[in-house]
């Protein structure tokens, strides 16, 4: 009597009175697996049909195992989740793997919700993504941009095609490399497949992490030992970029002060993000409250966060440009009109077709197409439905941006004309386009990522025509994996537009 007394008060504590206990809809589970076996390769693409077939347009409960998932697949229940309940929605589960890359979760993108992540997340955006550190590394990632389009100019030279799948992830890597490091690891290929490996272990489905009974399966595969070997090896290249940052701190002690005054002036070489944690650490331990580990985890951050985003926005906006021969010629006569002779991010803000069309990309192909799972940090309830804490959420971005609910009859196709009728942005605040997430957890990285992108970008355009190799169908198919890169790379051949050419469209 006393059991059922504490479990009928349980229930009326939790349920409004006269309300029925409501689960969302979710298809039918097989024992011990739940949903797993109905996730399939690419989960964004099929979460849509599954919810439809259950009769869960906006929200449906899947289970992991035995873990409860939420499928947020409309933007009326992303707004829900990430408006209304974003508070008591922004934890992160804690992963096994994600946990032994990243020092113990000590970055901010996995963070549980808490002070810690609090204090990473302010000292990032005030010290490491801040408008001034963005206008800091201008001249930085110019050159880069300048490199990048050197290395295309020798190939049209030659006539032949470019890898643009291999060349724009190497371009993106050297520019945060520089950023975050200062310096290029050109030499050193294995820290790129460090990286590389990293960003596959992350996704990589460890079948223990939702069956514990078949933890065992994980060891046995060599799974646990890959990632025990990775975080080891990636453990000490960081090392060694901790040893040469803390070098140039001991040259010169108040060199962050004396080059941020520079850096304001626009004069001086961008200090290095590595250093400025390090001399934080140092000399204000009140600002910084990271030990060496949390230093290496948000330096890593940039890497995970920084280079396949914007490589993989890059490498798909230049994919529909090259589907789409009326769109690359609007935009090319705008960049050549407008950006004159050298483009530089002064004027950017004159190349309005150019904004459009890469918010399109984001819309058709957002680079992380289900946003980095989040975890209800108690009972809620969304949208009528009674959400119990714990459950881990999974907000379908790729889903939301083709639903015809939002985007019209033809949410398929590529048109950046579409965002001169709508006020529609893409940095949190409208829930039909979220690339870069939304509230609290939204992505602080946003001016930093399309810095780079909208550059780059026009000077592709500007320089060189487009076409595809002959004979070649131009796949439209992304892959797994953190982000969705093309399956099939993108190859192209460049042809030199000569500089009179591009000055006789001003
Ligand atoms: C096109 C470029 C980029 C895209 C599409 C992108 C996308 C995202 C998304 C979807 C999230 C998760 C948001 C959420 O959970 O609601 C995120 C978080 C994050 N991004 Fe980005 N990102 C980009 C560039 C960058 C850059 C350049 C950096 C830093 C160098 C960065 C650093 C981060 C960090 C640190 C977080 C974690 C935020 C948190 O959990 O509090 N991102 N990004």
């Amino acid at each position: 009597l006393i059991i059922s007394n504490i479990i009928i008060s349980s229930m009326k504590r939790r349920l409004p009175a006269g309300n029925k206990a409501r689960k969302p809809p979710s298809p039918p589970k097989l024992p011990i697996l739940g949903n797993l076996h109905q996730v399939g390769k690419y989960p964004h693409r099929t979460f849509p049909g599954l919810a439809k077939r259950c009769g869960a347009p906006d929200l449906m409960l899947l289970h992991f195992g035995s873990r409860p998932v939420l499928v947020v697949s409309t933007s009326k229940a992303a707004r829900e989740v990430m408006k209304t309940h974003d508070l008591i929605s922004s934890d992160r589960p804690e992963r096994k793997t994600a946990k032994k890359l990243l020092y113990g979760n000590k970055d901010i993108v996995n963070a549980r919700y808490g002070e810690h992540w609090r204090l990473s997340r302010r000292l990032c955006v005030l010290h490491l993504l801040s408008n001034k550190k963005i206008r800091s590394c201008r001249p930085l990632r110019e050159e880069e941009i300048g490199l990048l389009v050197n290395r295309i100019r020798t190939s049209a030279q030659a006539g032949q095609e470019v890898n643009l799948s291999a060349l724009l992830p190497c371009f993106t890597n050297d520019v945060i490399c520089r950023i975050a490091l200062g310096r290029k690891y050109n030499t050193n290929s294995i820290f790129r497949d460090l990286l590389a490996e990293i960003m596959e272990l992350f996704i990589a489905f460890s079948v223990g992490e939702f069956i514990p009974q078949l933890s065992w399966v994980s060891r046995l595969t060599g799974f646990d030992a890959r990632v025990d070997r990775v975080a080891r090896r990636f453990d000490e290249f960081l090392d060694g970029a901790v040893l040469e940052s803390a070098a140039r701190l001991e040259k010169g002690s108040n060199m962050i002060e004396r080059k941020e005054e520079e850096e304001e002036e626009g004069e001086g070489q961008a200090v290095p993000l590595i250093d400025v944690l390090l001399q934080l650490q140092r000399d204000s331990p009140e600002e910084c409250h990271l030990d060496g580990d949390g230093i290496k985890a948000v330096i890593m951050d940039m890497f995970i966060g920084g280079t396949d985003t914007t490589s993989t926005l890059l490498e798909w906006t230049m994919s529909e440009l090259m589907k789409h021969p009326r769109v690359m010629k609007k935009l090319q006569e705008e960049v050549r009109r407008e950006a004159g002779v050298i483009i530089c991010e002064e004027n950017l803000h004159k190349l309005e077709y150019l904004k459009l069309v890469i918010k399109e990309t984001t819309r058709l192909h957002p680079p992380v197409p289900l946003l980095p799972p989040r975890q209800l940090m108690q009972d809620a309830t969304i949208m009528g439905y009674d959400v119990s804490a714990g459950t881990m959420i999974l907000t379908n971005a790729w889903g939301i941006g083709r639903d015809p609910a939002d985007w019209g009859e033809s949410p398929e196709e590529f048109l950046p004309e579409r965002f001169l009728q709508t006020k529609v942005d893409f940095i949190g605040q409208d829930f039909e386009l979220i690339p870069f997430g939304a509230g609290r957890r939204r992505c602080p990285g946003i001016s930093f990522g399309l810095a780079v992108v909208e550059v780059a970008l026009a000077n592709l355009v500007r320089d060189f025509d487009w076409r595809l190799p002959g004979g070649m169908r131009l796949e439209m198919t992304e892959c797994v994996g953190l982000t969705a890169r093309r399956d099939v790379p993108l190859l192209a051949v460049p042809t030199i537009v000569p500089a009179g050419e591009r000055a006789s469209v001003q």
